[in-house]
């Protein structure tokens, strides 16, 4: 075989093409990073509510995913033809590259991104709300880190397709590795030997680029991190302290007032011209069968699902208003109200990237309730009321069901919020886990705050609650305390049969 190995060779030492190497990594990591910023924002626009913007970025990624890169690279470079005064800057082979090439990766890599937006658990978003998180900050601490430890696999893929998308800059004259090598076998005709060193640049960069981004993935999969025990934190694993009771003085008006509320999704009605009153203090279980709308009630206190009329009172302000109400428009867009509600979900909702403390303490940050010190001191004092201190360092997905409830009622008990919803916070257990949240739920109850607290499991409605409200098919069919409750159950009606189950 006729192969010029020693001219090859000589190659890896060719300081052009070390030059081009640079260059094409210069120029792939420019158009990445810009490409991934951008493409986020495109992704965001995709999801927008607003329909104008929403066209628009549909038509920009069908319109730039169907365009060739190289029809495309011809038509930037030759722009200042038509438009003269860009001649300034799109004839550097190198600005007319990077721009083709990101206004192409732009629409890509907003797919990957709107794919991992949308493997985000809506949960997430719903957390960060009821902690008064604003939408950036939702974006920032809860969404972006764990969308792009989605997307990362798919982003480190389109790194690779940029750097050898990068050899059609050579159409316009940027000495990149593959125009480096043209020039030096149309003198030699070396084509494999120059051809055999042009492949290894560009193995080299992505072998390189290919295992930092695999580090970086590692770095960024909390699912695989260890627990690193902290030798200052003293160990506790039982709630060793009781629930104090809140200092709260008790105003005459109600803790929280829903006044006439209505509710429905599309054509269905939930509830209709529905009041409900709690007062400062007062304990509240909300019962009935399944689809009766206790969910759907709960969460409308605290606007995560929009009413239609009414007016939700907040310590005797108005805090909420239904979207047909006057008043809606007039009301403070809802930022330190928010953070007098507290909310356990059923399903947790804690952030998996972050760990127990920083689950607690991520809110009281972000409204800058103390030094970076008192915050944690603060929360690891909450985590140790509900047990789980010797935990504050692991993952949740670390923990059992019952210990990720316990953590998702410290969260909430963070900001000290005046009223505490629980939506079924029990449902999503184990039956021997259910215990040890009902029994944390209990000791609140005891301290005196204001809770709602929607429920299946009767025996601990009875036992905790002041007041219990029976809802059937959207209206309040009880609504009294718990004794009362029991003497209904004698007459053995509805209520009766339902308590029976
Ligand atoms: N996002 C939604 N879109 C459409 N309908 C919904 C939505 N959420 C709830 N509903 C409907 O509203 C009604 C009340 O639901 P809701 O979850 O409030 O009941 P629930 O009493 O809490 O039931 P469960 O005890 O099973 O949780 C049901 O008919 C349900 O199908």
């Amino acid at each position: 075989m006729d192969f010029d190995w020693t001219y090859t060779f000589k190659l890896f030492w060719s300081r052009d093409f070390w030059t081009a190497t640079l260059l094409v990594v210069e120029l792939s990591l420019a158009s990445w990073t810009i490409s991934v910023v951008l493409g986020f924002l495109l992704a965001l626009a995709r999801q927008s509510p607003v329909l104008v913007i929403r066209k628009a970025a549909s038509a920009y990624i069908w319109f730039f995913r169907s365009l060739p890169l190289l029809v495309l690279l011809i038509f930037v470079y030759n722009l200042p033809q038509a438009f003269p005064s860009t001649s300034a800057f799109l004839s550097i082979p190198f600005v007319s590259g990077l721009i083709a090439l990101v206004l192409s990766e732009t629409a890509y890599i907003a797919e990957i991104h709107r794919g991992a937006l949308l493997a985000i658990n809506r949960g997430q978003y719903e957390a960060g709300h009821v902690l008064g998180l604003r939408k950036f900050g939702i974006q920032r601490l809860i969404v972006i880190p764990q969308a792009l430890r989605v997307a990362l696999p798919a982003l480190g893929n389109e790194y690779i397709s940029i750097v050898k998308l990068t050899s059609l800059v050579s159409v316009i004259s940027l000495a990149e590795i593959l125009l480096v090598g043209q020039r030096y076998y149309t003198q030699n005709f070396k084509v494999m030997e120059t051809m055999l060193a042009v492949a290894f640049y560009y193995v080299l960069i992505v072998t390189v680029f290919d295992t930092l981004l695999k580090m970086l993935e590692k770095h960024l999969d909390f699912s695989r991190k260890a627990t690193a025990l902290s030798g200052s934190v003293p160990m506790a694993t039982t709630a060793e302290t009781p629930i104090t009771a809140t200092s709260l003085e008790k105003p005459s008006h109600p803790a929280i007032h829903l006044d006439a509320g209505g509710k429905r999704f599309g054509d269905s009605v939930v509830f209709a011209n529905l009041d409900l009153t709690v007062a400062q203090g007062e304990v509240v279980s909300i019962i009935g069968p399944s689809g009766s709308g206790k969910t759907t009630l709960i969460r409308s206190l605290n606007g995560l699902e929009t009413l239609e009329q009414g007016v939700v009172y907040l310590n005797g302000r108005a805090f909420l208003a239904g979207s047909e109400e006057r008043l809606s428009a007039t009301l403070p867009r809802h930022g330190c109200e928010m953070l007098e509600i507290g909310m356990v979900f059923q399903s947790f909702n804690l952030f998996p990237h972050r760990t127990v403390l920083e689950n607690i303490t991520l809110a009281p940050r972000y409204h800058h309730r103390g030094s970076k010190a008192e915050i944690q001191a603060a929360a690891r004092a909450t985590l140790h009321q509900v047990g789980m201190l010797a935990h504050e360092l692991k993952y949740p997905h670390q923990l059992s069901g019952g210990q990720q409830q316990r953590v998702a009622i410290a969260r909430a008990l963070a900001m000290e919020p005046s009223v505490l919803l629980f939506d079924e916070p029990t449902s999503a257990l184990d039956p021997e886990t259910v215990g040890e949240v009902l029994r944390i739920i209990a000791d609140l109850a005891r301290s005196g705050r204001t809770m709602v607290i929607v429920t299946h499991e009767m025996k601990f409605a009875l036992d905790v609650s002041d007041r219990v409200i029976f809802m059937e098919k959207g209206q309040i069919a009880f609504n009294g305390s718990p004794e009362a409750l029991r003497q209904q159950l004698q007459q053995g009606d509805r209520l009766s049969e339902f308590v029976r189950l």
